[in-house]
């Protein structure tokens, strides 16, 4: 795959030859991506062709075998996931993480301690300088639960959230962090349509208007034709086709490999 794109926007993010073994497994071998500021990046292919594990290299869960990751310029392969974090890359899951008997609000106020880095004495003490960052913190917290839809929600515990608000109380749990790239694994997986075209409103949002560059893993073919500026295909670990929706749908390769499939 070529690092470039069409856009003109700057490169936010650069990866060129990701490679990640595991004992005798080829999980990933030589993958390049080019993520452009204010776009909207999408990687697809099918079961088992080393998308989670492309995420789990770019946030610092695994260590790549080889390649370089650079973000903003920096490389950062083989950063441990807090260092990326405060960097400006956060992430979901495929599988919701969220803190499951603590509230809706709760979530987003230890998202931002865990960020801030909170001085303990200063907490014990209840400075203002404390007392003022934690008025920020709830300000923030309420700011994002009106934008994802869940300020009624505040006081519920999040295992009593119907399923597609836990997924937007993630989407929630990162934006609080103030990140630079959102990195949202499967977002769609379990919605209902209903819960799936809102979601694709809100990602929609937050490149629009937030400010966050998005790269997407997802099954849903038509959420990821309809919201995407790029997408990267990879099959069985490798490169398989890169381009502007329209091309990637049209490419045979594509459709053969995955597309196919559905
Ligand atoms: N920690 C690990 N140890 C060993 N093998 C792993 C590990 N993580 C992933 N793999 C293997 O790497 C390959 C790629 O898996 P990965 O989860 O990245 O695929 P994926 O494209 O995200 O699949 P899906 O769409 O099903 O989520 C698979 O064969 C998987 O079994």
């Amino acid at each position: 795959m070529s690092s470039q794109n069409n856009n003109q926007n700057a490169s936010l993010l650069e990866v060129e030859e990701l490679t990640m073994r595991f004992g005798g497994l080829l999980a990933v071998d030589s993958v390049a991506l080019s993520i452009q500021e204010g776009q909207i990046t999408s990687i697809i292919g099918p079961n088992g062709a080393g998308k989670t594990t492309v995420f789990n290299c770019l946030t610092g869960f695994y260590k790549p075998t080889a390649g370089s990751i650079r973000f903003k310029g920096e490389d950062i392969a083989g950063n441990k996931n807090h260092e990326i974090s405060r960097k400006g890359i956060v992430r979901t899951f495929q599988h919701v993480r969220l803190f499951k008997n603590m509230t809706v609000l709760e979530n987003l106020l230890v998202a931002q301690h865990r960020h801030i880095n909170t001085n303990l004495l200063s907490g014990l003490l209840k400075t203002s300088s404390y007392r003022r960052t934690e008025q920020e913190a709830l300000d923030h917290a309420a700011y994002w639960l009106e934008r994802v839809d869940l300020a009624d929600m505040a006081n519920r515990d999040a295992c009593n959230l119907a399923y597609g608000q836990q997924r937007r109380l993630e989407i929630a749990r990162c934006m609080v962090t103030r990140p630079t790239l959102l990195m949202l694994d499967e977002p769609a997986a379990g919605l209902n349509p209903k819960e799936t075209a809102e979601l694709d409103e809100l990602i929609s949002d937050l490149r629009s208007n937030h400010n966050v560059s998005v790269l997407l893993i997802e099954h849903d073919m038509k959420l990821v034709m309809g919201i995407s500026d790029y997408i990267y295909v990879i099959n069985q670990g490798t490169p398989l086709a890169e381009g502007k929706p329209e091309d990637v749908s049209a490419n045979d390769d594509v459709i053969k490999a995955y597309l196919g499939e559905a």
